[in-house]
């Protein structure tokens, strides 16, 4: 990614304003989160995650990696400053934000009467109330194509399994195109074809549309042959961001995970993890 991707003018979002570049992409400065007087993620900066591409959160059950992204997603109070192409989301006003940020949980969506295609026209009339009618259906259509979900438009979400409910949630947020996705585990219930699915699809859409994902994920070998980039989370600190197959060593698993693991190279040039043992806990 050259500069010119990675920045744009300021003056182009607001006339007003004085033409200096702010970065594109998520900036993170600080960033805290406390539940009551437990403070459970601390201190995470982070250099502009790029637009374009899809980022996974990595690490132990408990190190952090919900809490961050339900404070981004303005559902946790946080404390420091996280900014999306330049701006403080804390300061956007709510409607602004839900159209720019958008979140899946680890739950799946409801189990209700509504049918896939019903559910994602509610969720994009909901968060972008402006768009007109052609174009709200056209998205839909394309975005339950590119999920491979047009058999399953007409089918109210009760019906589904597990799985077809976690794609039509992921459905329900791209259908919106939001500046910033953030998906908590979105592949948690998804057999091994559907993961292929949704991370070949959330890829496109992301490069497609240059927006930006960032996505918790407990599947290291899959977030190493989808994500360009990769933040390792333990006991709510960052220790360390960077490409997998630069930042993927058994050290760092060893410290990440308390496991022995190798890391070796498959075939397509990607790093694979091979858990080995659980260390006792210290
Ligand atoms: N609502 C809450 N109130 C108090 N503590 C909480 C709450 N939610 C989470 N925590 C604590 O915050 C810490 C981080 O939890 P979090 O859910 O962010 O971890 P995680 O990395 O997403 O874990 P997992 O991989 O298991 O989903 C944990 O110690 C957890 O017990």
């Amino acid at each position: 990614m050259n500069a010119q991707q990675c920045c744009f003018t300021a003056a182009a979002r607001s006339p007003a304003a004085p033409a200096t570049e702010v970065p594109a992409g998520l900036v993170l400065r600080g960033l805290g989160v406390s539940y009551g007087s437990k403070a459970v993620v601390r201190d995470i900066d982070l250099a502009p995650l790029p637009t374009g591409c899809v980022v996974a959160m990595v690490g132990a059950n408990g190190a952090g990696k919900s809490s961050t992204l339900r404070a981004l997603a303005g559902l946790n109070p946080m404390s420091g400053q996280a900014l999306l192409d330049g701006d403080d989301l804390a300061a956007l006003d709510p409607a602004t934000r839900a159209r720019r940020v958008a979140y899946m949980p680890q739950s799946l969506p409801q189990a209700s009467s509504l049918t896939v295609y019903e559910s994602v026209l509610s969720a994009v009339r909901t968060a972008c109330p402006q768009l007109g009618t052609a174009v709200v259906h056209q998205r839909i259509e394309t975005v339950l194509g590119d999920l491979g979900l047009r058999d399953l438009a007409m089918r109210p979400l009760l019906a589904l399994s597990g799985g077809q409910r976690q794609m039509a949630g992921l459905a329900q947020l791209l259908v919106r195109e939001p500046r910033l996705l953030l998906l908590d585990e979105p592949t948690s219930a998804l057999d091994l074809r559907w993961q292929l699915c949704l991370m070949e699809a959330l890829r496109r859409h992301v490069a497609g549309r240059q927006a930006l994902c960032l996505m918790a994920v407990h599947d290291l070998n899959l977030a190493a042959r989808f994500c360009s980039d990769m933040l390792v989370m333990a006991q709510g600190r960052l220790i360390a961001r960077g490409a997998p197959g630069r930042i993927l060593t058994p050290d760092l698993l060893r410290r990440a995970y308390g496991i022995a693991a190798r890391v070796e190279t498959c075939s397509l040039g990607t790093p694979l993890v091979i858990a080995e043992r659980a260390f006792d806990p210290e």
